[in-house]
């Protein structure tokens, strides 16, 4: 079994909804995201699947969310954009592009700044 990461990021403003604290003003992070998936078997090149993919399907996700503001967005109506929600959003729309026999994704670890993160695993 293989365990590959790729590390991205997006900028984007939020506030926390239900929330009591500085956070509930609008305010914005530059967000570090972590996607980490798990391959069985390797192809002939030897990789459990490509980099670039990896990163390309994860960075074409984080353009809907670059520098927007989260809390008008569709997925953050019900749901306020804490790093635990982002980081479930994103798992739950990449599980469904990497997913297959040989690849699944383990988890997504977003990080507000460079001492809190969050992750969501299934
Ligand atoms: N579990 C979570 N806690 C908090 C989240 C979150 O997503 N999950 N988010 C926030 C806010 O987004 C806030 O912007 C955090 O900003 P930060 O500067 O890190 O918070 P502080 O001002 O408390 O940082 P200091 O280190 O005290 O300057 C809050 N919590
Ligand atoms: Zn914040």
């Amino acid at each position: 079994m293989y365990k590959l990461k790729v590390e991205t990021s997006f900028a984007a403003a939020h506030c926390l909804i239900h929330y009591q604290g500085d956070c509930e003003n609008l305010h914005g992070h530059n967000w570090k995201v972590e996607v980490t998936v798990t391959a069985m078997e390797l192809d002939k090149a030897g990789l459990g699947i490509d980099f670039k993919i990896l990163k390309g399907e994860t960075n074409t996700l984080l353009k809907t969310l670059d520098h927007k503001y989260l809390n008008e967005l569709p997925p953050f109506i019900e749901s306020s954009p804490s790093s635990e929600n982002i980081a479930r959003y994103l798992y739950r729309e990449l599980a469904n592009k990497f997913n297959n026999g040989n690849v699944k994704l383990d988890m997504v670890t977003v990080w507000e700044s460079d001492f809190a993160s969050a992750s969501y695993y299934e």
